[in-house]
């Protein structure tokens, strides 16, 4: 592959560097006349005659903020350095026989706050990913342990062999048959015109209306009390389930490829932590070993569903690059968003982190796990490839008792797919049972990490820290699109959240400034600590401006230096006299 064309391009984004690296020594220039200003006040000899103590605390206050926005400020520079964009040409990968198989993890939790038909249009859209069917395994880890969200998936299912191969032999670009059928897709997809695609189009919407319409009608018949089975979200057993076809349908969709589809509940119960999100992805990572074990792992929110069938060749253009083949850890998407206004004032779209941070990151040593939509490597999660020499001893310290997991960690493992189900099924309870990580490295060493409620940022923070990098692929069309936060309430617990996990490891001994730059390039532990500790900054000093200043203001105490005096005293001069009716005579 060493001669052929490459699979990608990286592009320097040199205006821009130069523009940002101005700009940057401007603003330097800047704050050291400010800060200059500052300390030439609170060290000038004090004038007896002037109250000068009450003015001490509001300066040194005010200059603190200072100091703090302008520490964060100078961090941030890192993220502007050097931003890169990227090229990828899906169309030079090797032949499909040839593409490593994917694993897709989605993550729901909650029937009532995601919807099921909304959940099933994520599994329904990964399934349809442009990808070799065999080579593409789907799995939904379900942490509510709704039966409403098996029976969607048994229902997504049988819809899927209508579904798939509409897409396929039109190629639609949208695979979400809930945006598909909405007003909002206008797609140029093939056929388009023809009355033979209009029929099939017809036929599937309406097998769709069913689907959702199952789904509705079991959801009311399980919310009803007599059919309550006693299990509850926070405490229940684990149920794993291979989804297989048992619809009466089979006559012309028998020859139909199909994803693996599989439902993971993992046992969850009150005595023992669930760590979230993340405990959710390291009960797939292990279920998955037994099923598939796919050496690439695609990472979903459940509300955020693939836009576009290519993501998946675009991040193998990188992952088969023999230049990265041993150092790329993840290839992250932009998240994007459905639901916002295009008004919205508050950056409720993150366009910031993804339109500008994520590109400065990329040209350091990669963009930062940002939660979905991101194609990882399995190994990295499992410390890399050294494991092969580790005896097996420490090996279950590390993972945990099961012999078949530790079989599976190795490259040569050929897991067991449906025919063996028995076995198979019995070995994945254990691996999802509440107590299998109890004295293991799981959650510390190995997965996803639980130090911090961002599991997302902590673990991508690691893999840097262990050489790892990672690329940032964001092309014109959004590969994934989500729902963001749109009211307050949400959008103040989701701050919150983010927040308290981005200050927990800003004040661990993980502090991106200590424990960062001995293990990962200095521009990129600044990337790291600049977002780490933004919540801090920002809280104090604009706690600070929002009232100082005011006071000041109000108690006729100056706080900044008056700019242009003579052109302000030549103004207010003027003003003056044309009130007395003097224009003529003082400035005519
Ligand atoms: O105990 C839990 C809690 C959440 N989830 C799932 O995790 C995903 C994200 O949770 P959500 O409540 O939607 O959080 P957001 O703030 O919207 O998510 C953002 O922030 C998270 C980190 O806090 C990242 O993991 C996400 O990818 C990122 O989109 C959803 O699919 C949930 O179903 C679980 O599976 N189990
Ligand atoms: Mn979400």
């Amino acid at each position: 592959m060493e001669d052929s064309l490459p699979l990608h391009v990286c592009h320097v984004q040199t205006l821009s560097i130069f523009i940002n690296r101005s700009h940057a020594l401007l603003h330097s220039i800047g704050l050291a006349f400010l800060v200059y200003y500052r300390t030439s006040f609170l060290f000038q000899d004090q004038d007896p005659n002037t109250k000068a103590t009450p003015l001490f605390l509001p300066w040194l206050l005010v200059f603190a903020s200072e100091l703090l926005l302008s520490f964060t400020w100078l961090v941030d520079q890192a993220f502007r350095w050097r931003p890169v964009t990227r090229t990828v040409f899906p169309e030079r990968l090797p032949e499909d026989d040839k593409l490593p198989a994917i694993d897709v993890f989605i993550c729901t939790t909650d029937p009532d706050k995601e919807p099921t038909v909304e959940v099933m249009n994520t599994v329904l859209s990964a399934m349809a990913l442009d990808y070799p069917p065999e080579k593409l395994h789907v799995y939904l880890s379900d942490d509510g342990g709704s039966p409403i969200t098996l029976h969607g998936m048994k229902e997504a299912w049988s819809f899927a062999r209508w579904w798939l191969p509409f897409c396929r032999k039109y190629r639609l670009k949208t695979r979400s048959p809930e945006a598909y059928y909405s007003a909002v897709s206008k797609d140029d997809d093939e056929g388009s015109g023809s009355s033979e695609f209009m029929i099939e189009r017809q036929k599937i919407k309406e097998r769709y209306e069913m689907f959702k319409e199952s789904i509705r009608e079991v959801r009311g018949r399980l919310l009803d009390p007599v059919h309550g089975s006693g299990i509850t979200a926070r405490d229940h057993p684990s149920l794993i389930e291979v989804i297989q076809d048992k619809s009466n349908d089979r006559v012309q969709v028998d020859q139909v490829k199909t994803p693996l589809l599989i439902y993971v509940s993992r046992e969850k119960r009150p005595s023992h932590s669930h760590h979230f999100k993340a405990g959710a992805l390291n009960v797939l990572q292990r279920v998955s070993c037994m099923i598939s074990n796919s050496p690439y792992i695609l990472v979903l929110d459940c509300d955020m569903y693939c836009n576009d069938p290519t993501s998946a060749r675009r991040a193998m253009c990188f992952h088969l690059d023999s230049k990265f083949l041993h150092s790329l850890a993840f290839v992250q998407f932009p998240q994007r968003f459905h639901n916002i206004s295009k008004n919205d004032i508050y950056d409720s779209q993150l366009r910031c982190v993804f339109s500008v941070l994520w590109q400065g990151a990329d040209g350091l040593q990669g963009p930062f796990l940002s939660g979905t939509g991101f194609y990882i490597k399995r190994v990295s999660l499992c410390g890399g490839s050294s494991i092969q020499d580790i005896d097996l001893g420490e090996l279950k310290h590390s993972f945990g008792s099961s012999n078949e997991l530790i079989k599976s960690l190795h490259g040569s493992y050929k897991p067991y797919v449906i025919n063996d189900q028995y076995g198979l099924l019995e070995e994945t309870h254990l691996l999802a049972s509440c107590t299998y990580e109890n004295d293991t490295k799981w959650g510390k060493e190995v997965g996803f990490l639980y130090n911090s409620v961002l599991e997302d940022y902590f673990t991508g923070f690691t893999l840097h820290c262990k050489g790892w990098i990672s690329v940032y692929c964001d092309p014109l069309r959004p590969q994934f699109l989500g729902s963001g936060t749109t009211n307050l309430n949400d959008f103040l617990i989701q701050g919150m959240r983010w927040s308290s996990g981005l200050v927990e490891v800003s004040f661990s001994k993980f502090c991106p400034l200590i424990y960062g730059p001995t293990r990962m390039s200095i521009f990129e532990s600044l990337c790291y600590a600049q977002l780490a500790f933004h919540p801090i900054s920002y809280f104090l000093s604009l706690w600070c401006f929002a009232t100082i200043p005011q006071l000041c203001l109000l108690n006729d105490i100056p706080l900044y230096p008056k700019p242009f005096p003579n052109i302000y005293k030549r103004f207010f001069q003027l003003e003056d006299h044309s009130k007395h009716g003097e224009m003529n005579k003082g400035y005519g």
